[in-house]
């Protein structure tokens, strides 16, 4: 049985990622991409399903964990009746093939543990066969081998690898666990001690590289590291989480594949790098965009794979009881072929933040821009699936709207900035049609807020960001009048649900947590209207929802109290970046998504 997703803390190569618990079992991993298939699955299912475990055999006294300051090389000291150990995890940086290191170090006594690993290839659905002897062992089923070497005896038992070893004070065992493809011959594993001076220094050098101080700036730190652990390095790539299926609501059908690259996640998480210093990633993910864009930006899906691929169709996996029994598990995710409108507008956004971070413009990035706006023109008045990537019919979604604005308006910012080509006049009248229309329709001046869809009376969590992209100022009273909307009837405990799932309007039964990204938007948009308390206290209302290393789900259930949905969540950690950027920024009113002002720049 899988645990609350609070025990788990994340470990990675910003290639794949591993959940470890707090008692010291592996129960997710993804070898050797973030999308391939899971060869630890326990996390949605049972023990059967594929985990590896550490676990001291005497009676468990106390857990204490946390990761070294400004890297994801995490530490457990578990203490018991005989001792106590610490296991350190990590991965380091990617060689030749994927490694998962765990090293046990004796702090005291003497404590015996014993070592369960069992590979289950295909999620959770392939028993390998099990070879060699002594310290060094393989599993391999179809196309994947595992190698587990070791420093203690191992021993093969029906699918599974066993030992059974003590640790004095000040003792070691190593364990070091490899992926290849079955066809290869093993690659040579690392040496654990230097593997783990190699993969500290790595991600010191990167953390230290944050120029964002303030007082959140160990917090800031923390959610950029987790960030840079979902940005697929070998491309550029940023995946929404490395987990699929953890229900949205305990037991619900909520349940998705996050394991690829939203290209509006993708943009918020570049915006919060950039605020902090990395100017490097966006060039990355600029470079990942116009690849996965080329040939057919009229085409553009609103999510790809990691490298850029374009099927990503949605299965269920029957064999799979799910995350506490939240049926069905799917993997692939059938929002890739869905209209959302607003991606335009981030990722038009996002090209021109990159070249206000110091990029130079690229020929093919003004090309793909034009295709983009050229599509637009004659489709931003349709009906969408909108941000919340409903499956009911499609509406004609504010949000969508007011982000088809922003493609238009960062378009006429681009070519000014950069001498750049392009039918300005058009463009002009067309960004102030999409303006006018959608204060027209959009806002609902009997409740004076911006709503949901054209014509519809209900609130939407998406409409904070309107002063954030520079629609409107936040001082405008329509933008205050949804802001205090939205801090009425769309919270609860103090967070903040993204919409009232109750009405139908996603196509799913109704239910699910509070959204913790629509809760900093909250905190935001109160920051951008001079409300710097309450906005402080809504941003630490959330920071005090993430687990003891620090990571959050996409969402909160506040009757459970506990976190759900996938995890960890870029989209969360993201918004919990860019709000502890705006509470540390002198400028109270100023966005870091339209840093030169939301009025007309021409
Ligand atoms: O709940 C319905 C939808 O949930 C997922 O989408 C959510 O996560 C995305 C990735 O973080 C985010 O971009 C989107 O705004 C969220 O609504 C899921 O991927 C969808 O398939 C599903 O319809």
């Amino acid at each position: 049985m899988a645990q609350r997703l609070e025990e788990y803390a994340m470990v990675g190569d910003a290639q794949s990622a591993a959940l470890v618990a707090r008692d010291g079992s592996i129960d997710w991993l993804c070898w050797p991409r973030f999308d391939s298939d899971a060869c630890f699955a326990a996390l949605l299912g049972t023990p059967e399903h594929g985990r590896f475990s550490l676990r001291p055999t005497g009676e468990l006294r106390s857990v204490r964990r946390a990761y070294r300051p400004g890297t994801l090389v995490l530490d457990t000291e578990l203490s018991t009746s005989d001792g106590a150990v610490r296991i350190v995890d990590f991965m380091p940086p990617r060689g030749a093939a994927p490694d998962l290191v765990r090293l046990v170090q004796g702090l005291r006594g003497r404590v015996e543990l014993d070592l369960e690993l069992s590979p289950r290839f295909g999620y959770g659905a392939r028993r390998p066969w099990i070879r060699g002897r002594g310290r060094h062992l393989s599993a391999s089923a179809g196309p994947d081998t595992l190698h587990l070497l070791g420093e203690v005896p191992l021993r093969a038992d029906q699918g599974t690898i066993r030992a059974r070893f003590a640790v004095s004070a000040g003792e070691a065992a190593p364990f070091v666990l490899t992926w290849h493809p079955s066809h290869e011959p093993a690659p040579t594993p690392p040496d654990p001690g230097a593997a783990l001076e190699e993969t500290e220094t790595w991600w010191r050098r990167w953390s230290g590289r944050c120029t964002a101080g303030g007082r959140w700036h160990a917090l800031l730190v923390h959610s950029l590291v987790v960030l840079k652990a979902l940005t697929y390095s070998r491309t550029g790539g940023i995946v929404a989480a490395p987990t699929t299926s953890l229900p949205e609501a305990p037991g619900g059908v909520r349940n998705w594949d996050y394991r690829f690259c939203w290209l509006r996640d993708a943009t918020f998480t570049l915006l919060a790098l950039m605020g902090a210093g990395y100017v490097d990633e966006a060039r990355a993910w600029r470079d990942w965009l116009l690849r996965a864009v080329a040939g057919q930006p009229e085409d553009l899906q609103i999510m790809y794979g990691i490298a850029g691929e374009r099927r990503l169709t949605e299965l269920e996996l029957p064999w799979l009881p799910g995350y506490e029994g939240a049926r069905p598990v799917r993997i692939g995710n059938a929002a890739s072929s869905q209209l959302q409108l607003d991606v335009f507008g981030e990722v038009l956004d996002c090209l021109h933040q990159a070249h206000l971070s110091g990029l130079p413009f690229s020929a093919d990035g003004w090309t793909v821009q034009r295709a983009l706006l050229d599509w637009l023109e004659s489709h931003w008045n349709d009906p969408d699936e909108g941000i919340w990537e409903i499956r009911g019919p499609r509406r004609d979604f504010t949000h969508s709207k007011v982000m088809a604005w922003v493609a238009v308006d960062r378009a006429l910012r681009s070519a000014r900035a950069g001498r750049l080509e392009g039918p300005l006049e058009r463009w002009r009248a067309l960004r102030a049609r999409i303006h006018a229309e959608v204060c027209a329709r959009g806002f609902d001046a009997e409740r004076g807020a911006f709503t949901q869809a054209f014509g519809s009376k209900a609130l939407d969590a998406s409409l904070l960001l309107v002063p954030q992209v520079g629609f409107l100022p936040a001082t405008d009273p329509r933008v205050r009048g949804t802001v205090e909307a939205i801090e009425r009837e769309l919270t609860e405990g103090g967070l903040v649900h993204r919409y009232d799932s109750r009405t139908g309007v996603d196509g799913l039964p109704p239910g699910e947590g509070v959204f913790l990204a629509c809760t900093l938007w909250l905190s935001d948009a109160l920051r951008m209207m001079g409300r710097h308390a309450d906005a402080a206290r809504y941003f630490e209302r959330v920071v005090g929802l993430a687990n003891d290393v620090g990571l959050l789900a996409e969402q909160w259930d506040p009757v459970q109290r506990r976190l759900v949905g996938n995890f960890p969540q870029a989209f969360s950690h993201v918004a919990l970046v860019n709000a502890a950027l705006g509470l540390s920024s002198p400028a109270p009113h100023r966005s870091g998504r339209c840093p030169e002002g939301g009025d007309d720049c021409d």
